[in-house]
């Protein structure tokens, strides 16, 4: 493995390595076992009980060490399960620090640590690198978690110079990234600087929505130890079909995305052709552009926009056909949602208003469907929201 030839991120994707099946099995196999027996009491071998390791789960492990340029990976039974695997590397009274505009549920998990542990978590500004600079505190500071783009208002951090500056200023802090989003095709958040990338592998990496998954990367062994301790003491390691699941979706992580990207590219022109406001760093009009551009090679296949009327923005989901009514992203199926209503509803509507996230936000999820059929479907629907116009076809 050492020795072989590094390929470009769309073979190594697709390339699993398993030279020590004893059949040449042309896909790993599913090691669907509790336990692995041993040849005395005292001689154990590589595995003992699947909680501690199973070899489909560390095949899948080394293959997502291998695509996301970590030391070490490790897969969990969701995205929340790996945040609350990092979350448990801070102690009482120390401090998280984390963006403004974020997944609901990971602001859930941070209030709770709040609320229940005196872990407390800074919300900032992730669009202003140096809006960073007055809560890092080299005691304190634990932990400080970007989502680049965000979850909904994609908006970008700067992930190296937010690194930087922790690591200057804080030597104990762990830079992690959240890079659900973008998958290691088109951000490499260890290659800049974080110390932890983490994924909802429920999203790109599978691919399918046929499963829920948590995919941790590190940057370094000891963090990848302390990460991977935590996961054996408390027991949430992916199991071995979804481990299976897992590897077998990755391997078309980047002939979906090159097809979902390029849809997505379509579907902002469109709406801002027609005089939407867009949230897509494929735009131009988007004011960090240019940054998104330095850090990422796409802008990927989550966007969201603008109505400005709630009712409207009902209507416009409600009347989609093709664009299933779903929450989550990165499936190979087109999706529609209103965030305020469903993946960030459990974000206290006056703490939304504070951070001014738009109730009449659409967020929109790329899949693989012929983009002819995605557009006629969403005019169809903007048309019968009356958000515009009734276009005749040429
Ligand atoms: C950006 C982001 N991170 C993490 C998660 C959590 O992942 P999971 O649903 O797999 O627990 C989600 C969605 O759920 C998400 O959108
Ligand atoms: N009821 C769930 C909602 C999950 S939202 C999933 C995904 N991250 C998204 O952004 O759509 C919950 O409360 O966690």
């Amino acid at each position: 493995m050492t020795d072989r030839k590094q390929y470009r991120f769309a073979t190594e994707v697709v390339t699993v390595d398993n030279p020590d099946d004893p059949h040449n099995a042309a896909s790993v196999p599913i090691y669907q076992s509790a336990t692995f027996k041993q040849k005395s009491a005292t001689a154990g071998g590589e595995y003992d009980y699947s909680r501690s390791g199973n070899p489909t789960r560390t095949h899948l492990e080394n293959h997502l060490a291998k695509v996301m340029g970590a030391k070490r990976a490790l897969a969990v039974t969701s995205g929340m399960s790996a945040l609350d695997v990092i979350t448990r590397l801070v102690r009482a009274g120390e401090e998280i620090i984390a963006g403004d505009d974020l997944y609901g549920g990971t602001n859930r998990l941070l209030s709770f640590l709040d609320k229940s542990q005196n872990i407390k978590t800074h919300h900032i500004d992730t669009t202003r690198a140096d809006a960073i600079l007055p809560y890092l505190d080299p005691v304190k500071t634990r932990l400080v978690l970007l989502e680049t783009p965000t979850n909904p208002l994609i908006k970008i951090a700067d992930i190296p110079t937010i690194s930087r500056y922790v690591h200057e200023k804080c030597p104990n802090a762990l830079v992690v990234v959240d890079n659900t989003m973008m998958s290691p095709y088109l951000q490499r958040p260890l290659e800049m600087g974080a110390d932890i990338s983490y994924h909802s592998g429920t999203k790109y990496l599978s691919g399918h929505h046929d499963l829920m998954a948590g995919v941790l990367g590190a940057k370094n062994d000891d963090v990848g130890d302390q990460l991977y301790y935590v996961i054996n003491a408390t027991g949430c390691g992916l199991g071995p079909f979804d481990s299976w699941l897992l590897l077998r979706g990755i391997k078309t992580l980047a002939v979906r995305m090159d097809k979902q990207q390029a849809s997505a590219i379509r579907v902002c022109d469109y709406l801002e052709r027609h005089g939407f406001k867009v949230h897509y760093p494929g735009s131009r009009k988007h004011p960090q552009y240019e940054l998104h551009k330095r850090i990422a090679s796409g802008p990927g296949a989550v966007l969201s926009f603008e109505t400005g009327d709630v009712g409207i923005s009902e209507r416009i989901v409600e009347a989609a056909k093709l664009w299933s009514i779903s929450v989550s992203f990165g499936c190979v199926n087109s999706l529609i949602s209103m965030p305020c209503r469903m993946s960030h509803a459990s974000i206290p509507a006056h703490i939304r208003a504070e951070r001014a996230l738009p109730e009449d936000l659409i967020r929109l999820c790329i899949g693989i469907e012929d983009v002819e059929d995605l557009l006629d479907d969403l005019a169809q629907a903007l048309e019968s929201a009356g958000a515009i116009e009734v276009e005749t076809k040429a």
